[in-house]
């Protein structure tokens, strides 16, 4: 059968629908063949359906300025080659294949419907909808490239039998012509041949974060034209196998998962998986599913059965195909098994990736627990011996060791002998209660091991604390509450971004690239060759089995080795021997500028205690700028002083928003003379960074400020040029989440509410950006983008289109996520009620506004050991520069501000990409500074707002800025 679809003249600006979404993708994931076409107004289009293969003609109007770009886009679209002879002298023409067809399905539906990646820049455009026999099933809006469906009767058949193009038929007539028609299509069978399909799976023990790991894995499959499946209880299922087991997903199955602790899709540690028979299975499952490629989510375990999976997968489907278990064709088509990892687990142990999906959920929870138990044991005096979690890895003990500054730490990776342990955690403890500690907190891995390799339990700890030091100890096992509960934001953000860079690495694949792990270095995702992770973790476990722990370690992670020297020198602070020579000793002053942030205390007391490991002496500076100038106050900071601040929110210190020249430059240059301070730590946020601006301009007349500087961002705004991370985001953005889900509970549990939040940040949209993603908000409107009408009417629209689809059933409570500086106009309030005086009755809008709460009580465990992390290479900075600086000082007539050498001695420390980095105050001033905005001019999170719109389906109207 041959349709032909009028060509249409696209400049038509009117909007134009048949069918409401929900019906749209009921359509979509009933045909398996569409085609969309898109109609500018620089040319005309048409498709022409003849026996298996679709013509598209593309006629563009003579000297058109944007056809070349319109044209190099079309190619993109429709997935060809350059070397494809696509253009003709008067008209283009362009021959698919039927299985092309999948492509330009996969690529221009996913990508339309969600309105990304999208040539909205060239041109406004219509869309038409086609059905695999040539009938227009859909017409769509033409104006700003925004599809707008409301609802409709769907799937109403309108078959265009004009062959001659018509100019004047406009897209309104064309969808009056298919919303009338009478007639429904008879629907052909589903064929799914050429359409990929994506399985995701959890495995091992569950971790908080899976949930929104494989949330974002449906939906982005969904949004690029892929059928998204799950397999149930991780490899079990894949032996099982069958629909039971290997389940076609929606959209909708997978709402509001990212809020949800555990894997819904179920989890298991599947014996019959390690043996080959058990994995031949496997392979026939998902052969007979139809599953072109998988995701497994799981920790090194999970990953490492993965990747014996795809290394023997051609044998397997061998052996398939000659105990005719699957037909030749299917031999054929799966030949390859494409495969991708997540990691996925609290232990935190597999190699080459910083952070799996779960492990700082667990951190949250240990870490809560022991500042729980600080208190019990502080009024007993008591020593806790705590284990926690982490089979072969030492990372959640080691790591929780910093956050709560724990006495003493067992992990797998550094073991001593059994006499060396039992002295040197009795000394520690010992001297640290001498100096006056009450509590004393030993946390033991639960691979804790001894040189030999026996086992350390918690009870060996607890004997020796019992036997040699006569203290009253308890044990306290925290067992699987480390696994409970819904994932902190940073896994949540995590699962999310890496299960949406898990499905395009999936589709990127070709039979010749390696089979990727998708891991996060600092604060960038990168894929990683799965063999490669999978090797270096056995390999760890190799070593250690081989009581070669140097080994071990040297194959750690070099943020794990940093980790635990930090943990060492911290916790000898105040008893070891400082390690530098009398003459290499300095006086270093830290000082907190802004509004409090979680994390801080943290750096003040590591940053003081490192100092105090190395012999230098750590001052603080009292209530900011103002309180030195004021009042002088400057005292060094004592061991016991400190005591706790580790897990204490807000600036112990104190801090305020006055800079240097507010409070009055000259005081400040005195007393730096009169301390004779050889280096300066900044911990703060805008302020902070113009603080240090200042000191390093005022050098100048000043040679009091020649000295190394540098400041630690800490911010929830995280606006501080030259960082991506500054301390006390992670706190707030889990606070705010927690804001969150505690409201989102409530509007759903009202079926028909929203609600409008209020989001600190200042003029930084990334609290709003981020949180949005965590908590899977419907709209975040943020400073960088403002509220335009236009986009809050199509906003509007698409929550009622929502509210509609639901009809009251199931779980829908709607976020919307407002940043305080969006708009001045449009204030949580007046949105709320523009919103419900919008909804007819539909629903309603209520604001809600977090305030301060948003700069979090505890902070969290990534703040504390970042805070700690971050300190310790501050000081570092400061020892490194001491030599450069020195010989500047020297000639005061020659001290040249301009000099690299001396510049780079006043530095930000800062997160960039997959590097921890110091960048000049004075490049970043002078040219990576937008000042009156008070932020960086490059925004390193605008990537996640469009991933955060796509996995809510949030159409963006395009703007002319
Ligand atoms: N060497 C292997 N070969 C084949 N499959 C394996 C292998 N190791 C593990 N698996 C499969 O992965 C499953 C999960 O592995 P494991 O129990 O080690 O958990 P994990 O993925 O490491 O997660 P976690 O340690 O966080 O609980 C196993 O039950 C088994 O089905
Ligand atoms: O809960 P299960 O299956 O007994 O497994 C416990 C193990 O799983 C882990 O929690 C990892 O998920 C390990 O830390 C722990 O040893
Ligand atoms: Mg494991």
């Amino acid at each position: 059968m041959t349709a032909d679809i009028p060509l249409i003249n696209g400049t038509s600006q009117c909007t134009v629908a048949t069918f409401s979404k929900a019906a749209y993708e009921e359509t979509v994931s009933f045909y398996s063949h569409f085609l969309l076409l898109e109609v500018q107004p620089l040319g005309t289009s048409s498709a022409i359906l003849t026996n298996g293969h679709i013509d598209v003609r593309v006629t563009f109007e003579e000297n058109s300025e944007k056809q070349s770009a319109v044209e190099a886009r079309v190619k993109a679209l429709a997935g060809v080659e350059d070397s494809h002879d696509w253009r003709s002298e008067a008209s283009e023409s362009l021959v698919f294949k039927t299985s092309d067809i999948q492509q330009v399905k996969s690529r221009i539906i996913g990508e339309k419907w969600q309105h990304q990646a999208y040539p909205t820049d060239l041109f406004p455009m219509e869309l038409y909808v086609v059905d695999p026999v040539g009938n227009v099933i859909g017409v769509t809006k033409t104006k700003n490239a925004v599809s707008t469906m409301p609802t409709a009767p769907p799937l109403r058949k309108g078959v265009f039998t004009s062959t001659a193009p018509s100019k004047t038929q406009s897209s309104v007539d064309i969808a009056k012509s298919v919303a009338t028609s009478q007639h429904y299509p008879s629907l052909p069978e589903k064929s799914q041949k050429d359409q990929k399909a994506i399985a995701v799976m959890t495995s091992g023990g569950d971790a908080p974060g899976m949930n929104a790991n494989v949330r974002a894995i449906v939906r982005t499959a969904i949004f690029k034209g892929c059928r998204p499946y799950v397999v149930m209880e991780g490899y079990e299922g894949l032996v099982r196998g069958g629909p039971e087991y290997i389940r076609e997903c929606t959209w909708e199955d997978v709402r509001g998962w990212s809020s949800e602790g555990g894997t819904n899709i179920g989890t298991a540690r599947c014996m019959e998986f390690k043996e080959r028979a058990g994995r031949l299975k496997g392979a026939q499952h998902l052969i007979e599913a139809g599953v072109d490629a998988l995701i497994v989510c799981g920790g090194d375990g999970s990953l490492t059965g993965a990747d014996l999976f795809r290394s023997e997968w051609p044998s397997l489907i061998k052996e398939l195909k000659e105990t005719k278990r699957i037909s030749e064709d299917d031999f054929n088509r799966y030949q390859h098994l494409n495969i991708c990892g997540t990691v996925g687990s609290i232990d935190n142990d597999m190699s080459t990736t910083d952070s799996t999906i779960g492990a700082y959920s667990s951190l949250d929870r240990i870490c809560r627990a022991v500042d729980y138990i600080e208190a019990t044991a502080n009024s007993h005096s008591r020593a806790f011996v705590v284990e926690v979690m982490g089979r072969n890895c030492g990372w959640l003990a080691l790591m929780a060791g910093i956050a709560t500054s724990a006495d003493y730490i067992f992990i797998p990776e550094k073991p001593a002998s059994s006499r060396e342990w039992q002295d040197q955690m009795c000394d520690i403890v010992a001297k640290h209660r001498a100096r006056g500690k009450r509590t004393t907190i030993v946390i033991v891995a639960e691979g804790a091991i001894a040189a030999d390799l026996t086992p350390i339990s918690p009870k060996d700890v607890h004997k020796v604390l019992v036997d040699r030091l006569q203290l009253d100890t308890r044990v306290t096992t925290l067992g699987h509450v480390q696994r409970g509960g819904t994932a902190v934001a940073f896994d949540r953000i995590l699962a999310t971004l890496q299960g949406v860079e898990a499905v395009n690495a999936v589709l990127d694949s070709t039979p010749d690239t390696p089979s990727p792990l998708i891991a996060i270095n600092e604060n960038k995702l990168v894929r990683k060759p799965l063999v490669d992770s999978v090797r270096l973790t056995k390999s760890v476990a190799d070593a250690i089995q081989a009581k070669d722990f140097k080994k071990a370690m040297a194959l750690r992670d070099s943020e794990f080795v940093e980790h635990l020297n930090n943990f060492m020198a911290i916790n000898s602070a105040d008893h070891n021997p400082p390690k530098l020579p009398h003459d290499k000793r300095l006086k270093i002053a830290i000082v907190n500028v802004g509004a409090p942030a979680g994390g801080i205390n943290s750096a003040v007391y590591s940053m003081a205690t490192y100092c105090m490991s190395q012999g230098h002496r750590p001052y603080a500076i009292y209530n900011g700028w103002s309180g030195l100038a004021r009042h002088e106050s400057v005292r060094s900071l004592s061991w016991k002083s400190m005591l706790g601040w580790q897990s204490r929110g807000g600036s112990e210190i104190g801090t305020n928003r006055v800079t240097p020249e507010e409070a009055d430059i000259g005081m400040i240059a005195y007393y730096f003379q009169k301390y004779k301070f050889d280096g300066l730590i900044i911990v703060g946020g805008f302020e902070a960074f113009v603080s240090l601006h200042q000191l390093e301009r005022a050098r100048e007349d000043y040679p009091a400020f020649r000295i190394p500087m540098v400041l630690i961002p800490a911010t929830l705004s995280n606006n501080v040029p030259g960082t991506e991370y500054s301390l006390g985001t992670d706190t707030a953005l889990n606070a705010l989440m927690d804001y969150c889900d505690v409201i989102k509970q409530s509007a759903a549990s009202t079926r028909g509410r929203a609600f409008v939040v209020d989001v600190q940040g200042g003029n930084s949209g990334f609290l709003a950006t981020n949180a949005g993603l965590a908590v899977g908000a419907q709209v975040s409107y943020v400073p960088e983008e403002g509220i335009s009408l236009e986009q809050l009417s199509q906003d509007i629209e698409t929550l009622s289109e929502s509210f509609a689809t639901a009809g009251g059933r199931g779980r829908f409570g709607k976020l919307i996520l407002k940043s305080h500086n969006a708009s001045k106009v449009f204030t949580p309030e007046v949105l709320a009620e523009v919103i419900t005086a919008e909804a007819k009755g539909q629903f309603d809008a209520k604001s809600a506004i977090p305030g301060h709460v948003q700069q979090g009580g505890l902070p969290s465990p990534i703040d504390r050991t970042r805070g700690a992390r971050l300190a310790i290479r501050a000081v570092g900075f400061i020892e490194s520069h001491q030599e450069a600086i020195r010989k500047a000082r020297a000639d005061d007539d020659d001290f040249d501000l301009d000099d690299k050498d001396v510049s780079a001695t006043a530095a930000v420390l800062g997160i960039r990409g997959s590097h921890v980095v110091f960048s000049s105050i004075r490049q970043l001033y002078d040219f990576e500074t937008e000042l009156s905005k008070r932020m960086p001019k490059v925004i390193h999170w605008e990537g996640t707002r469009a991933i955060a719109d796509h996995l809510v389906g949030r159409k963006k109207v395009e703007t002319n800025n």
